[in-house]
């Protein structure tokens, strides 16, 4: 933690790791804000091509990134953090993830095939360099990889409410925007964020650029997720 603001009459503001993290991510994430799949998405232009195989990509990412959930009830050092994880992964399986089974069923597509989507290089780099950090690092830097995914997609929920939550009932995307944007998710990543504060406490900044370093990564990795369905990427060969 460093105190920031120097006289004595000033209140003294605290400013907490994920202050930092936020300020250094924005070169990133506003790139993600502003990407034609999330702008097309928010007006409810985003073509249905696109979006389908976002949300069968994004299916089989969720069951890997729920996974770092699992991952955090085993690394946690307490019943009452345990609890929180074993919440989010529940979550993450049956209100995130019932979205794209609803989704997949207006568009034809059956429970079966969602779930058989072959992850494309993208998709796959992305959840294996989490599930790695979740093999071989501490809870910290697990926490660190998995937040950028909770926190910006609640920023993007957010921000798309505010920037089109006037068309949101004719939106066909509109129950997206409602997802990310509401309490229930919004809760879970504030959760994280002050967890991420409380394991960031007192560590060295030794060990805190490599927090920052998986935060930024796994930022990136969000950005070429949209990038990758927006183009519908899939293996070359
Ligand atoms: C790729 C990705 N990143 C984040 C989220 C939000 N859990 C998501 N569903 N998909």
């Amino acid at each position: 933690m460093k105190f920031e603001g120097g006289n004595k009459m000033d209140i003294v503001k605290i400013k907490k790791f994920t202050d930092r993290l936020f300020e250094n991510v924005q070169p990133i994430w506003e790139k993600n804000h502003n990407h034609p799949f999330v702008q097309e998405l928010g007006k409810g232009q985003l073509d249905e091509e696109k979006f389908i195989h976002y949300m069968k990509q994004d299916y089989v990412y969720l069951i890997d990134y729920a996974k770092l959930f699992a991952v955090g009830v085993l690394k946690a050092q307490d019943l009452h953090t345990m609890g929180k994880f074993a919440q989010i992964l529940d979550e993450t399986l049956n209100v995130e993830m019932e979205l794209h089974r609803q989704f997949a069923a207006e568009f034809g597509i059956s429970r079966e095939e969602l779930e058989a989507t072959k992850p494309t290089p993208v998709n796959l780099a992305y959840t294996r360099y989490m599930l790695n950090v979740a093999q071989n690092g501490s809870l910290a830097e697990v926490v660190a990889c998995l937040l950028p995914c909770a926190w910006d997609y609640w920023e993007i929920g957010k921000l798309l409410r505010k920037q089109y939550g006037n068309q949101i009932e004719t939106n066909r995307y509109g129950k997206w925007i409602e997802t990310y944007d509401s309490e229930t998710f919004g809760e879970g990543a504030k959760w994280l964020i002050r967890l991420m504060d409380e394991l960031a406490e007192g560590k060295p900044e030794r060990e805190l650029a490599i927090l920052e370093e998986h935060f930024q990564m796994t930022s990136k990795y969000e950005y070429l997720f949209w990038e990758m369905n927006y183009y519908k990427q899939e293996w070359p060969i």
